[in-house]
């Protein structure tokens, strides 16, 4: 008679999911279609009285809408949200912040956008809404990133962690294609990194590969058809899964090179992901099967670096670094700050295999070609 399959932990987890320690960080997610609405609620669930309402310059107009929804509870809209947190930008923030008297921040719009509400809450512990607009999944995590002086610092703390995530697929309605598929390879990343992150968890892994599937086909949905909304719901649900895994787990190669890209060249951070990341996985191929092996499923392709690689054409994002503004003569800098204070990495740093990664990232080699 056969037997039901057994539960085999020690044939399916890999070394560090069998013996683990996890501590799951507070926070409220609401998730539906118009939940934007429900922001004066959730403002007073945290028993703030005035909340401000942070955005982009040119999100003012969406920012401008929320304040009004909350009426007497904004204490207006602070517009100066950048890429990557120039430190001066915080200081703003901050500032204002404390001016106008605010006791909670709404951060509306990108990972840029959360990415102050951030540095503000850095500081003074503000609690932070975040309604994200866009996959990057920074409203999941406890991490946060300032540059000063050219170069981006990373750290971690509760305090950044948002209170509470509004997450309205309306909103992305809008967010133009090639802006979607490269924030949501962002969020892949945050999975991809988690599956061999030296800290994993089993529970990570199962959302690191869920979130990897929703983002991969809702992606391709938005590719198709911008306006299909089960699909932007998809790769909503993705941004929140991976945001998830990188809030509870390590980072390694791929994020450690894709900050210095962006910190010391200012690159665009989605697009620069969207490209290093295939090479970051074929690099740590060879140290992390059973990893690769779970991102190659989750996006349907016999392999996982050139399943990246493959979506990113599919979808018509950029491929090299050189196609979004790395100049080449930078890279031995790169190269250098990428070693000077690394992430944990599955693989070994090796200084010149390092360099023929970014060198076939700056060119936009197909990896293994
Ligand atoms: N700490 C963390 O855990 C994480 C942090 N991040 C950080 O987040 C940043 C990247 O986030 P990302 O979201 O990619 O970048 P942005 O927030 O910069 O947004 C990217 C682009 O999308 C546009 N956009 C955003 N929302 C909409 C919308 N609804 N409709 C139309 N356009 C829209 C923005 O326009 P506009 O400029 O007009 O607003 C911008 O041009 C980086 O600084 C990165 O470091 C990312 C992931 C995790
Ligand atoms: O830069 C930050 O805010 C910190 C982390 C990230 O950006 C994660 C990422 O590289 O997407």
């Amino acid at each position: 008679m056969n037997k039901p399959d057994a539960i085999r932990p020690h044939a399916i987890l890999r070394a560090s999911e069998r013996d683990f320690i996890f501590t799951a960080q507070p926070s409220r997610v609401v998730f539906a279609p118009g939940s934007l609405q429900r922001l004066p609620q959730e403002v007073e669930a945290l028993g703030a009285r005035r909340a401000l309402v942070l955005c982009t310059p040119q999100q003012v107009a969406l920012a401008e809408a929320t304040s009004a929804l909350l009426g007497s509870a904004s204490a207006g809209v602070f517009s100066g949200a950048e890429m990557h947190v120039p430190i001066d930008s915080a200081w703003r923030a901050r500032r204002h912040a404390s001016q106008v008297g605010a006791d909670c921040a709404v951060a509306i719009g990108g990972g840029s956008t959360v990415g102050l509400g951030k540095a503000i809450a850095l500081e003074s512990g503000l609690p932070i809404i975040a309604v994200p607009t866009t996959y990057a999944g920074s409203e999941m995590t406890p991490i946060y990133g300032i540059t000063e002086v050219g170069v981006k610092k990373t750290g971690r703390d509760l305090r950044v962690l948002p209170r509470t995530v509004l997450y309205d697929p309306e909103l992305s309605r809008h967010l133009p294609v090639g802006m979607s598929v490269v924030s949501g390879i962002n969020a892949i990343a945050h999975a991809a990194e988690g599956l061999y992150a030296q800290d994993g968890n089993p529970v990570m892994s199962l959302m690191a590969e869920e979130g990897i599937r929703a983002l991969a086909q809702g992606l391709r949905g938005i590719h198709r058809a911008p306006a299909d909304m089960a699909a932007r719901s998809a790769c909503l649900y993705g941004a929140w899964l991976c945001g998830s895994v990188l809030g509870h787990v390590g980072m390694s190669l791929h994020h450690k090179l894709c900050h210095t890209l962006g910190g010391s060249f200012n690159l665009p951070h989605a697009e620069t992901h969207t490209v290093v990341l295939s090479h970051a996985l074929a690099y740590n191929a060879s140290a992390a099967p059973q990893a690769m092996a779970r991102i190659a499923a989750a996006l349907g392709a016999p392999d996982a670096a050139t399943g990246v690689f493959d979506l990113a054409r599919e979808l018509g994002a950029p491929t090299a670094l050189r196609d979004i503004g790395m100049p080449q003569d930078g890279l031995p800098r790169v190269l250098e700050l990428a070693l000077s204070n690394p992430y944990w990495n599955p693989r070994p740093l090796e200084a010149e295999a390092l360099k023929e990664l970014l060198a076939n990232a700056w060119a936009g080699v197909r990896p293994g070609h």
